[in-house]
């Protein structure tokens, strides 16, 4: 996605808020209008002075003035600020929406490998670093454009001469300032660069300190967070230094509008061209001229920064979507047809090569095959985490492509070894397979996945949450309480990706008969890598290199497949080894 320049990425979000941010702007504007009638009264009771003519009714009128103009100024700023603070929410809430929305409409797979260090900092900091400026400076940098302008026309209605005189120091403080600001984009870019790399360091020693601890590698992961401290350090101490003598400079040149003023004031008061009290009133509105002008400097910074927010919130989240069809499908069987499908991750190698299967409705199919083979990828075009690169995959003749991603997350469950459990509590947990299911289900579903015993054990059972029990479950229980929840689904279609590590007799055994209750019925593909639990498959695939090299049944395939028949063998060999080491650590 092009990046937008500073307005163009601000109002791309601000359109929902058009007509309270102009609001916002036009009680601003009153509130500077506001601001200038004490100048004015000021003024009046000025020239009274001067002329000896003032009285006690003059300055309370005038008095009166002031105050009226003050509590304008100050009424207005405040519907002003809170008119743009709502704006504010209201484009990050959009923001932040827009970004969920955008993680729910990508590729699954796409979407799990964005680093989620990085998604936080920009949906939670980022964004949320853009209120202040956004509240302020599109009502306040108004003003601070504006106030100048309505100060400088007043001065032209008091003189003309003496007006223009309050401009000379202007041009000559531009100078630096104008300086100050060549290269700003590129700085400004090396900093919020320098600051996100900051961040995601942080986020990745303080997620990671479980494996830099277990690997002793301290100093090492050390370093890396030092160095990136230290480089950000240098980063804004260079901007600092690079910018320092012109900020210095023109803020030292700017306020100084008295030399213009003073000297040609007195030139023309002494010709006789002016009086005493426009000099008074020229020297005190000038310098009002040069604060908001000062003020509007710092906003350009904060506009910067609010633009560098939104282009990478834009450019983070361009990850295109899957072409979604809304229309729900009558899918009245389930038969599973890969039809010459290939795919590649990157747009230019193929990881699978022109593959063909048919699952028929109710059937047990496995993959099987060394590591790296594409047996996961398979899975998973199925369950649609990505679109295949060519050729297309139906589910009771529907291609995937025509069936809305909601429904075709009720046709399909997809159970991995590492379900993520959200840190609510356990039962919750489990509805979120059906989320209209009855406390009742729950616990039938749970008993089914054999999780009943574990979770009766737990405190608070069925309400401690995950995170208490997060430490107290072993990988076994949380892929039980996984399939768990895809019981409570009841999807037609079950996607398994069998556990490697929980292989302790027990465990295996539960997860064995929670997986025969799940499963039951229904047409389920597993990934297997232990081969004893797929033996009795209908069909099992061995996949090679993004292909299916054989099929056939577990003895089809020992009498037919030399690499099935290793495969076998190294299993069987695991498993007694597994077993002795139990056997001998029970002695
Ligand atoms: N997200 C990804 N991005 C890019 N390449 C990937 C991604 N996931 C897998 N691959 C590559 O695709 C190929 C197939 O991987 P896949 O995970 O499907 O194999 P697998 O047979 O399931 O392996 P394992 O048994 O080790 O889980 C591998 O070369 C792998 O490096």
């Amino acid at each position: 996605m092009k990046d937008k320049g500073m307005l163009g990425s601000i109002f791309s979000y601000a359109k929902p808020c058009k007509g309270k941010l102009t609001l916002s702007v036009i009680c601003a504007l009153i509130s500077v209008a506001g601001g200038i009638i004490p100048f004015v009264a000021a003024y009046r009771i000025i020239i009274m002075f001067f002329d000896n003519s003032v009285t006690a009714e003059d300055i309370f009128f005038w008095g009166g003035i002031c105050i009226a103009g003050f509590i304008v100024k100050v009424l207005f700023h405040a519907i002003s600020t809170t008119l743009s603070h709502i704006s504010a929410y209201t484009i990050l809430e959009l923001m932040r929406k827009r970004v969920a929305e955008k993680l729910l409409k990508a590729p699954l797979g796409v979407t799990q490998n964005i680093n989620a260090g990085k998604v936080k900092n920009i949906v939670v900091d980022q964004i949320e670093n853009i209120e202040i400026p956004l509240a302020h400076v599109i009502p306040e940098g108004s003003a601070a454009l504006v106030l100048p302008l309505a100060v400088f026309v007043y001065l032209c209605m008091i003189d003309f001469r003496l007006a223009l005189a309050s401009l000379i120091t202007i041009p000559l403080a531009m100078i630096p300032y104008g300086m100050m600001l060549g290269g700003y984009n590129k700085t400004y870019q090396k900093y919020m660069e320098s600051n996100e790399h900051m961040n995601n360091v942080v986020v990745e020693y303080v997620e990671g300190i479980e494996v830099v601890k277990a690997f002793n590698q301290s100093t090492s992961s050390y370093e890396k967070y030092r160095k990136a401290v230290e480089s950000f350090k240098e980063t804004t101490l260079n901007w600092y230094k690079s910018t320092w003598k012109f900020t210095t400079l023109g803020a030292v040149i700017l306020p100084t509008t008295l030399l213009g003023v003073l000297p040609i004031g007195t030139l023309m008061y002494l010709s006789g061209a002016t009086t005493l009290p426009k000099i008074t009133m020229a020297m005190l509105l000038s310098m009002g001229l040069v604060s908001s002008l000062g003020r509007f400097i710092l906003f350009f910074n904060q506009l910067k920064s609010i633009q560098y927010s939104i282009n990478t919130v834009n450019k983070t989240f361009d990850i295109g979507e899957l072409p979604l069809a809304s229309k729900e499908k009558t899918i009245s069987q389930h038969d599973i047809y890969m039809e010459h499908v290939s795919f590649s991750y990157t747009g230019k190698e193929d990881v699978i090569h022109d593959v063909s299967i048919k699952i028929p409705e109710k059937s047990f199919y496995a993959l099987v095959g060394p590591s790296g083979g594409g047996k996961s990828t398979l899975a998973r075009l199925v369950a649609r985490f990505w679109d295949t690169t060519e050729g297309n995959i139906s589910i009771g003749g529907v291609n995937i492509k025509d069936i809305p991603l909601t429904q075709l997350a009720d046709e399909v469950s997809f159970v991995t070894q590492d379900n993520f459990l959200f840190n609510s509590s356990i039962m919750e947990n489990i509805r979120l397979g059906n989320p209209k299911a009855t406390d009742a289900e729950v616990l039938e579903a749970a008993r089914k996945a054999q999780c009943d015993e574990f979770i009766n054990k737990l405190e608070h059972g069925y309400q401690s949450t995950a995170g208490e029990a997060g430490d107290k479950l072993s990988g076994g229980e949380r892929q039980r309480i996984a399939i768990a929840r895809a019981i409570l689904k009841n999807a037609p279609i079950i996607i398994l990706d069998e556990a490697t590590s929980f292989t302790d007799p027990e465990n295996e055994a539960k997860i064995q008969e929670a997986i025969a209750e799940l499963t039951k019925g229904k047409t389920l593909l597993v990934i297997a890598h232990r081969l004893s639990t797929i033996k009795n498959a209908d069909k099992i695939l061995l996949v090679e290199n993004g292909k299916i090299i054989q099929s056939g049944t577990h003895e089809e395939l020992l009498k037919n497949s030399n690499l099935y028949k290793d495969m076998w063998q190294a299993h069987i060999g695991a498993k007694k080894w597994s077993v002795n080491v139990s056997e001998e650590v029970l002695a």
